[in-house]
C-alpha cells in the first residue's frame, strides 16, 4: 500500500530523514499506543505521505501536521483532502513555536537527525501523551536505567518529566527506503517526578555537567565543568559537603548509608535521576543567587 503511494506520487525518500513506514501492523500499534479519543488534538511531526496521518485523522477532533518538505505537503494535501480536521503547516519543527499551537497528544515517526532537540522541545510543553518513533539506540537511551552505558543526560531529562517506555522494536526492513539502523517506538506520559527539584534549570545544568565526562569520578568531572561559573568556589563547597551523610529516604539503593564524599568518588552513570536531583538541590543551596 505505502509502496504504491510512493510510486504513484514519484516519491523516492532518503533525503530529509525520509524513511516511510510500510508495515501496517507497526502503524496500527503506534495508533493503539496513542489511545486516541474523539476529543484529542494531535500534533504530528513529519507527515510524509500521510500513512500515520490517515489513521489519526478519522479518530480525533483535529490533526496538526508539521512537514518540512513541500513535495510531501503536496502529497498530504492530495491524499488527505477528504478530512476537514487536518491543518498542515509547512516548515521545520525546530523553527515553529509550539506554544502557539493547541494540542494534547503528539504522534510522530520522527526525523532522526533532530531526535534529541525535538524531544527536549516537546518536553517544554504540556501534553497528555506522546508516541514517537526513534532510532533504536536512541530509544534505548531514553528509557535506560542508571548503571549502564545507555544511561545519560537524555535519560535523566526525559525520565524526570515523563514515564518513558519502549513499546515496539521496528526492524529497518519495515521502512521504504530502509534506513541503516533499526527503530523503536517510545510512549511518553508526562507526570510530576516523585522527587523534588528546587530549580529545574540548575538541575539540568548539573546533569549536563555530570555526564560531560562520564568515565571520570564525579568530583573531577564537576571541577572541570562549566558548573564552576555558577559556583565559583565549587572545590571548597564540595570539600565542605564531603562528610555530610546522604538522606537515605531521598536517594537510591546505590547511595544508602553513604556520604556526599562517597557520591563524589562515584561515576555519574551510577546515580539515578532522583540521586541527581538530591545532589543538585544540595549544590543549589550553596549557589550564590
Ligand atoms: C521518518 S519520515 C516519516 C514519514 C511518515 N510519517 C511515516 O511514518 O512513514 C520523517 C518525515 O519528517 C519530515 N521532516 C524531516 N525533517 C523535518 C523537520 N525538521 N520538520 C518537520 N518535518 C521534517 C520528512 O520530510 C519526512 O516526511
Amino acid at each position: 500500500m505505502v509502496r504504491q503511494i510512493l510510486k504513484e506520487y514519484n516519491v523516492k525518500g532518503g533525503k530529509m530523514d525520509q524513511h516511510f513506514l510500510i508495515d501496517a501492523a507497526a502503524l496500527d500499534e503506534i495508533i493503539d499506543a496513542a489511545r486516541l479519543e474523539p476529543a484529542d488534538i494531535v500534533l504530528e511531526i513529519g507527515g510524509g505521505i500521510g500513512n500515520l496521518s490517515e489513521r489519526i485523522a478519522p479518530r480525533v477532533s483535529k490533526l496538526i501536521i508539521i512537514e518540512l518538505d513541500p513535495q510531501m505537503v503536496r502529497v498530504l494535501k492530495s491524499r488527505l483532502s477528504v478530512y476537514e480536521n487536518i491543518e498542515i503547516i509547512q516548515g521545520n519543527v525546530m523553527d515553529i513555536d509550539l506554544s502557539k499551537l493547541q494540542f494534547n497528544k503528539i504522534v510522530a515517526n520522527l526525523p532522526y537527525s533532530i531526535s534529541s532537540d525535538v524531544t527536549l522541545k516537546f518536553l517544554q510543553h504540556k501534553f497528555d501523551l506522546a508516541v514517537l518513533m526513534y532510532q533504536y539506540e536512541f530509544a534505548q537511551r531514553l528509557t535506560a536505567d542508571s548503571g549502564g552505558k545507555d544511561y545519560g543526560r537524555l535519560s535523566v531529562h526525559v525520565q524526570y518529566k515523563t514515564d518513558a517506555s519502549l513499546i515496539l522494536k521496528v526492524p529497518k526492513e519495515s521502512f521504504e527506503p530502509a534506513p541503516k539502523v533499526d527503530s523503536a517506538v517510545i510512549q511518553l506520559i508526562p507526570r510530576p517526578a516523585s522527587y523534588a527539584v528546587e530549580d529545574e534549570k540548575f538541575f539540568f545544568a548539573v546533569t549536563k555537567a555530570l555526564f560531560s565526562q562520564r568515565r571520570k569520578k564525579i568530583k573531577n568531572t564537576l571541577l572541570g565543568s562549566p558548573l564552576k561559573s555558577e559556583i565559583p568556589d565549587l572545590k571548597d563547597v564540595l570539600d565542605n559537603l564531603s562528610d555530610q551523610p546522604l538522606d537515605n529516604s531521598l536517594v537510591s539503593n546505590a547511595l544508602q548509608n553513604k556520604t556526599v564524599g562517597d557520591l563524589l568518588s562515584m561515576r555519574a552513570e551510577e546515580l539515578s535521576p532522583a540521586d541527581i536531583a538530591y545532589f543538585s538541590n544540595l549544590l543549589y543551596g550553596k549557589k550564590s543567587k
